[in-house]
């Protein structure tokens, strides 16, 4: 895969499953990532094809739970992204995945505690060794490109350091998020670090951190030197931030995301949180709509909630109520 002038979906727990993929995808992403996945979860899973719907799924052993679905729609431009704190353990996930995904990523940018306690995420930022590590292993052992995610460090010298480090293990890309570890979403991401970083490497760097509106791709672009751009919340209010042609009336966007849930037969947990993020910028849970959300048990419910009984029924072959 190639990491130059490519516009990118973030990794996004709870939000970056297929359906979400498949719509960033859709208005124009070239690169979609999906949600961190912990490499004790995956490596508990086997992989089943999917006949029914045509995915490839990777399922917890003994369970139905399904912990990655993807499909050869996204082949050439998702990329997977763990968390680890163990190059072996990050080397036996990557190999379970490997076959069906463009990239292999490793979060390292984290600040939750969950992430942070087992060693993983932004923990990891001040381990290089172990970065080294994993990198090393899983560049040698997989045919795929391997690339991580980083924050800024509490200097841009240090972050320098670590990314010419980082750089050095071999990996195809590096991602900035231009926070540091103790920054809030609300703190101005630093497109000048970004900056610094892009100067001292070779290989491409993806540039993320406040990308709203079509025109900040140019600005971060131009603001930061990389040729790559990363959108989180961006894409998450509103898909359609990926196309040219200007952003899609929201209520457009969501429809196609059920949509999409219901082609796909997301689990409903996933497409209730998802909506509810979507809409909390815009909206508030306590309103109609995000009560109703709330209240639906499954797809069809979310369907008749946004007027898409017609589409759940031509999927799904059946009568809804
Ligand atoms: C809902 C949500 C979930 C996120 N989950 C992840 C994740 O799984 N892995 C990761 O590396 N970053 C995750 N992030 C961080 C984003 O990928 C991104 O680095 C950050 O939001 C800054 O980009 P933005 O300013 O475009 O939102 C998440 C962010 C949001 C809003």
């Amino acid at each position: 895969m190639e990491y130059q002038n490519k516009l990118v979906l973030a990794p996004m727990v709870r939000v970056g499953t297929l359906p979400f993929r498949l719509l960033a995808a859709h208005y124009g992403a070239d690169i979609t990532y999906g949600e961190e996945i912990i490499d004790h979860r995956l490596i508990k899973c086997e992989r089943r094809v999917n006949e029914v719907i045509g995915s490839t799924d990777f399922v917890e052993k003994g369970t139905e739970s399904v912990v990655f679905r993807t499909c050869l729609e996204e082949k050439n431009h998702v990329v997977f992204q763990v968390g680890t704190s163990d190059a072996v353990r990050a080397l036996t996930a990557a190999q379970l995945v490997c076959k069906d995904i463009a990239a292999f990523d490793v979060n390292m940018g984290c600040p939750k505690s969950f992430s942070i306690s087992g060693g993983m995420g932004a923990a990891l930022l001040s381990k290089p060794d172990l970065i080294h590590d994993i990198l090393t292993t899983l560049k040698r052992n997989l045919d795929i490109p391997v690339t991580c995610k980083i924050r800024l460090l509490k200097s841009p010298q240090d972050t320098v350091e670590l990314a010419r480090r980082i750089e050095r293990t071999g990996v195809s890309a590096l991602t900035v998020h231009g926070r540091k570890v103790a920054d809030r979403p609300r703190d101005p991401a630093k497109w000048n670090e970004i900056a610094d970083i892009v100067a001292a490497l070779s290989i491409p760097v993806i540039a993320n951190g406040d990308v709203f509106e079509y025109e900040d791709f140019q600005r971060i672009k131009v603001a930061t030197g990389a040729s790559s751009v990363m959108v989180a919340r961006g894409a998450l209010w509103n898909a359609s931030i990926f196309s040219p042609n200007g952003k899609l009336p929201w209520e457009d966007v969501k429809r196609e995301y059920l949509r999409k849930s219901i082609s796909w037969d997301n689990d409903v947990k996933s497409t209730k949180q998802t909506l509810k993020e979507m809409i909390m910028h815009y909206s508030c849970l306590e309103l109609p709509e995000g009560k109703a959300i709330n209240k639906a048990c499954n797809l069809a419910d979310l369907a008749k909630l946004y007027g898409e009984e017609k589409y759940y029924q031509s999927v799904r072959g059946s009568c809804l109520f």
